[in-house]
């Protein structure tokens, strides 16, 4: 399946995961981000209506058919009146999935749809008006606003299948050569080179998007042990309990605080302790089921988000707690090995809260329980 996408990927000079990253759904927060963008966008194309309305009057001052001026006005009300209906979408509580594809594809053709107009009163004016195609331009450049990369290949391909259709359709029914004063001559190679425009657009834009992508992912990441890190849990966190409360299933929180951490780093060094930090991340991350979350919330704190009640969740951890501290680590290559523990604290959603501030306030509470008593423990209840 993947193998057209990578010829083609290819010869774009693209490396092909770049192109199967930019088809992929973007994970929930891109796609959060682009429905704010979609509200930025359905205001600028509000406000663009507006002035839209302003054409037909200009033209009936100056001197056009009552006709033609009322037919003006009818279409610049209709233009408002959809942008206006994409407004109330966008800003409505309810993501739609579909609204991006659908005001993408009404820039791209309504801008066909002016340039049909225009080839209509005079063939030249509808391929080589430059005002008009840029709109074409703006439609996909507006996409990255949207942080999704399928969008931009869709109104990409849409904008040049339009105007190809337009173009290649005007040049062969329209008297020749195709030439008036205010819109110069129409070539195919003047039409060629447009479409490559697009296609240009389409790319670049297609690269601001797929960087954004990268960068969020990064910002979302522990550059020590690669695991998601506090940026990314509290921007998830909502979502998993949305989805939990959907599926009428327990999540449990539990926090992780590394035991004497402090005296391993003054005993063996900073290097030791980063090893350390890498060996237990891997331990932990080998206890997670699907859907299941491990994240390095500050130093030697790690958070672990569990699909199971809290009793399970109990159980899974201190198995996990003995079989760490039974594992050798070498802070040093000829040193003696080191037990590495872990203290715990759980908190269950919704039992012990509905939001994660209230959650890992209790689970740190537990934790700090679990401390005083001794570490190299987990708790899941209060004193
Ligand atoms: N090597 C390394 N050390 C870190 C990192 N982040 C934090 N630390 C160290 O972690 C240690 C945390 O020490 P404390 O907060 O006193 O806690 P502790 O020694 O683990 O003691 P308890 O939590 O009471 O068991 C400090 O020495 C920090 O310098 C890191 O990324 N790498």
């Amino acid at each position: 399946m993947d193998a057209p996408r990578d010829t083609l990927s290819r010869a774009l000079l693209v490396d092909p995961s770049v192109f199967r990253r930019l088809l992929e759904r973007p994970d929930e927060v891109m796609l959060e981000h682009g429905a704010g963008g979609e509200r930025l966008v359905a205001k600028l194309r509000a406000i663009l209506s507006v002035a839209i309305l302003a054409l037909p009057l200009i033209a009936g001052l100056g001197g056009a058919g009552t006709t033609q001026t009322l037919v003006g006005l009818a279409l610049a009300v209709f233009v408002n009146i959809v942008a206006q209906v994409w407004l109330a979408l966008a800003r409505s509580h309810r993501r739609h999935g579909w609204l991006p594809y659908a005001t993408g594809t009404w820039d791209v053709t309504a801008t066909s749809l002016v340039l049909v107009l225009l080839a209509m009163r005079e063939p030249v004016a509808g391929v080589n008006s430059i005002v008009v195609w840029c709109f074409y331009a703006i439609a996909i450049l507006m996409t990255a606003l949207r942080n999704d990369g399928r969008l931009v290949l869709y109104v990409g391909g849409l904008a040049m299948l339009q105007y190809a259709a337009l173009a290649f359709t005007v040049l062969a029914l329209a008297p020749q050569p195709l030439i008036s004063i205010g819109y110069g001559q129409a070539t195919l190679a003047g039409q060629l080179e447009r479409l490559l425009l697009l296609l240009l657009v389409t790319l670049l834009t297609c690269a601001v998007v797929y960087r954004m992508q990268r960068l969020v992912e990064l910002s979302g990441r522990d550059g020590l042990t690669g695991l998601p890190n506090r940026v990314w849990l509290l921007q998830r966190l909502p979502r998993m309990f949305q989805a939990a409360r959907a599926g009428g299933h327990t999540l449990t929180l539990a926090l992780l605080d590394l035991d004497r951490f402090k005296r391993l780093n003054d005993d063996f060094g900073h290097r030791a302790g980063d090893r350390a930090l890498r060996h237990v991340a891997s331990h932990l991350s080998e206890m997670l089921e699907e859907s299941e979350h491990l994240a390095r919330i500050g130093g030697q704190e790690f958070v672990l988000v569990l699909r199971c009640p809290i009793g399970s969740a109990w159980e899974r951890l201190d198995r996990t707690r003995r079989l760490l501290a039974d594992i050798p680590f070498h802070p040093e290559r000829g040193t003696e090995t080191v037990a590495m523990t872990f203290s715990a604290g759980l908190a269950a959603f919704p039992q012990d809260g509905s939001d994660a501030s209230t959650l890992l306030g209790v689970a740190d509470r537990r934790l700090q329980a679990a401390k005083q008593d001794g570490r190299n423990r987990v708790v899941a209840l209060d004193r």
